[in-house]
């Protein structure tokens, strides 16, 4: 039987992880640290985690990395502060507040306040604008769709005129997604969980690229064979097996080429976020 190529995440990060700690040592004898800071707002435990390991990697290439944690009750003019803080420290040129927050903090009064030659998630309205625009020059761009991109050139998968189905919605990850495809020259359709008849659209993709957070949404009948299939969920399942929004072992037999969870899209989003920390330290020399 022939199987699909696997998309190999991990090593693709490594290779862009090797370009930027390449980058921060040239930087660094400028006398310029690019620097993170992550903001966390209650106890989650996955979020936690993910926030170190983006820690870690960020002091591993040589970056200076602030972690300002808070606890869950914590009131939004607290964390408003905190940002406002970073937006005016010189040594900070990337913000990036972890999602989801809790209920008593609106979540648009955050991702407006931080400024946006700091937000290196591409959340701030006027971010979101210059890519839904698809304009020139230098912005940030959300972390998990850009590195996604960068798999599919990496890979080499055509883009142009071939009809990409997004499946999600959000800010994060599906929205970003759409408009960063439509900017490349597909035709995008993007679902989400009013969609009709979520099989009968998938099976047009040449491209399916899946966000939704329901482990093993995407079985091989929603899946059309030959198409590019990219997974962005993250599950656990009841043995707490990570588990992704795609039926790998299923779809694997039917599908061109499809990424792996874990190894596939996560590693991609922690190295684009600093791949776009360090662009984010150039662009604001450049800018005074
Ligand atoms: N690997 C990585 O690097 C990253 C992984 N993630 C993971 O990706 C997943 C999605 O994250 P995020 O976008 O933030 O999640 P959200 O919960 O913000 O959005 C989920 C989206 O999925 C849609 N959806 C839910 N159920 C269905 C369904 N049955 N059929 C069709 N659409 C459905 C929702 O539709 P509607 O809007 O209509 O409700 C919504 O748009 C999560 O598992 C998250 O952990 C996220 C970021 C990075
Ligand atoms: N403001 C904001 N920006 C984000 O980018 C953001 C966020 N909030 N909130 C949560 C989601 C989730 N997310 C992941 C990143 C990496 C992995 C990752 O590296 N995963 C590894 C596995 C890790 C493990 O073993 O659990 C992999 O897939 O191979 C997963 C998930 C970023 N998110």
């Amino acid at each position: 039987m022939k199987m699909a190529i696997v998309i190999d995440g991990k090593k693709l990060a490594k290779q862009i992880n090797a370009r930027t700690q390449q980058q921060v040592t040239e930087l660094v004898e400028q006398k310029i640290q690019p620097g993170i800071a992550v903001i966390l707002v209650g106890e989650d435990p996955a979020s936690k985690m993910y926030t170190r390991s983006k820690q870690r990697k960020a002091e591993t290439l040589g970056m200076k990395s602030i972690l300002k944690e808070f606890p869950q009750d914590t009131s939004e003019q607290t964390v408003l502060n905190a940002i406002k803080e970073l937006n005016e420290d010189a040594s900070i040129h990337a913000i990036l507040v972890q999602a989801p927050l809790p209920p008593q903090i609106d979540a648009d009064m955050v991702t407006s306040a931080i400024v946006p030659s700091k937000d290196v998630d591409g959340f701030h309205p006027q971010n979101l604008g210059r890519l839904y625009a698809n304009q020139h020059g230098n912005y940030p761009v959300a972390c998990t769709p850009k590195g996604i991109m960068t798999m599919l050139a990496a890979y080499q998968v055509p883009l142009t005129g071939q009809h990409a189905v997004i499946v999600g919605r959000s800010i994060l990850v599906g929205k970003p997604m759409a408009a960063l495809l439509m900017n490349a020259d597909a035709t995008v359709s993007v679902a989400g969980h009013h969609t009709k008849d979520l099989a009968a659209l998938t099976q047009q993709a040449d491209i399916l690229i899946v966000a939704t957070g329901i482990g093993h949404l995407i079985k091989a009948e929603f899946v059309k064979p030959g198409a590019v299939v990219i997974d962005v969920g993250i599950e656990h399942d009841q043995d707490g097996k990570l588990i992704g929004d795609v039926d790998f072992d299923a779809v694997e037999k039917l599908a061109r080429a499809i990424t792996p969870v874990p190894g596939g899209v996560g590693p991609m989003t922690i190295a684009t976020l600093m791949q776009q920390t360090v662009e984010l330290a150039k662009w604001s020399q450049l800018n005074g």
